[in-house]
């Protein structure tokens, strides 16, 4: 795969002196749908040449945030500039590539005109046999996109948010629905674009691709930003730790943040496992084969999750459980 491909069209690889461009810029915008309040107004800036993972559970606000900063909408109050302009203006919108969550490609339409379609658009587009060849479809050149698998399909939805060399790739869920090894293989690719300058925000229910990508996340919850930050700091800011154990029942113990029951195993979330297991073996609960570990960024995230939406509920309202593994994360 040549990686020449994937190199943005304008300076955002080799940024002048001083501080790298502002790719995205939001001042209290906020967007809401009749009485529903989907954003709540958000200050949200990002640089040219970050990569950042924006993670929440569903009805968060991902993809009214998405649409509203590649102008596909308009923010309720606030606004929102992409590289310095109006995204609602095609001259900025051309800077970009964007794969939406669900992507309806012409069935009857062959993959070859699908990417000249999309070609259409820029002023130097990759051309097709390159860009099908990096997206492993050049074999697929012919084939009616009805007649892809689901994979194909959206390697193709993939590829298209390159066709135009954009300096920013907007990805909402780019990796849904792949094998492992096609994950691996885009990951390669976002990588790629990244090292050569480019910008990308990427939403994901696949928590090991944002620590696999990004190098900054953003936790959307209820249409509030609830941590903005490294992955390395925000798995420092919960704390949590995972202590797991073999029992019929475990008491209703102050530091349980989260209980789930998986194959005979008990596993609760807690910011502090020796106080746990102190209060435990105090308890006098018969238990055994306990295991202790940090929490994966999974679990940081549902912990995090329930304090904004504690710290958003009436008072006298009991905290909820959540169910682990099951929860509503994307
Ligand atoms: N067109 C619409 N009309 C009314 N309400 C909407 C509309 N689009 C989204 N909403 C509501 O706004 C809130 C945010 O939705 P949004 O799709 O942005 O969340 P999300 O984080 O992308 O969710 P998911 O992970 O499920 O895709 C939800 O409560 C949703 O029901």
């Amino acid at each position: 795969m040549a990686r020449t491909l994937l190199t943005p069209a304008a300076s955002a690889a080799a940024p002048s002196a001083g501080a790298p461009p502002m790719a995205v810029r939001t001042m209290g915008m906020s967007r809401s749908y009749g009485d529903k309040t989907a954003l709540h107004p958000i200050d949200l800036e990002i640089r040219g040449g970050e990569l950042v993972g924006l993670l929440g559970p569903n009805g968060a606000g991902k993809s009214t945030l998405l649409s509203l900063l590649v102008g596909l909408r308009r923010p309720t109050s606030g606004h929102c500039e992409l590289f310095g302009g109006d995204p609602r203006r095609a001259v900025h919108r051309r800077l970009i590539g964007v794969t939406p969550q669900e992507t309806g490609l012409p069935p009857t339409l062959r993959v070859g005109e699908v990417a000249d379609f999309a070609a259409a658009h820029y002023e130097n587009p990759v051309p097709r046999g390159e860009l099908l060849d990096h997206f492993g479809l050049l074999d697929k050149e012919r084939r009616q996109t009805g007649g892809l698998s689901g994979g194909e399909k959206r390697r193709l939805a993939v590829a298209l948010a390159f066709v135009g060399r954009p300096r920013m790739v907007f990805l909402d869920e780019p990796t849904t629905g792949l094998d492992v090894e096609t994950r691996r293989t885009l990951w390669e690719v976002i990588r790629a674009f990244h090292a050569e300058g480019g910008t990308v925000l990427l939403t994901s229910h696949y928590l090991e691709e944002i620590e696999q990508l990004a190098d900054r996340v953003v936790v959307l919850t209820r249409g509030r930003v609830a941590a903005d930050d490294t992955v390395d700091a925000l798995r420092g800011l919960v704390r949590a730790q995972r202590v797991s154990l073999l029992a019929d029942e475990v008491p209703p113990l102050p530091g349980i943040l989260t209980s789930e029951r998986v194959d005979g195993r008990i596993h609760l979330l807690t910011p502090d496992a020796d106080a746990l297991v102190r209060d435990l073996v105090m308890s006098g609960a018969p238990f055994s084969g306990l295991e202790v570990r940090s929490a994966t960024l999974e679990e940081a995230f549902l912990t995090l999750a329930d304090e904004a939406e504690a710290d958003d509920a009436p008072a006298g309202t009991p905290a909820k459980t959540t169910q682990l593994g099951n929860g509503p994360w994307r």
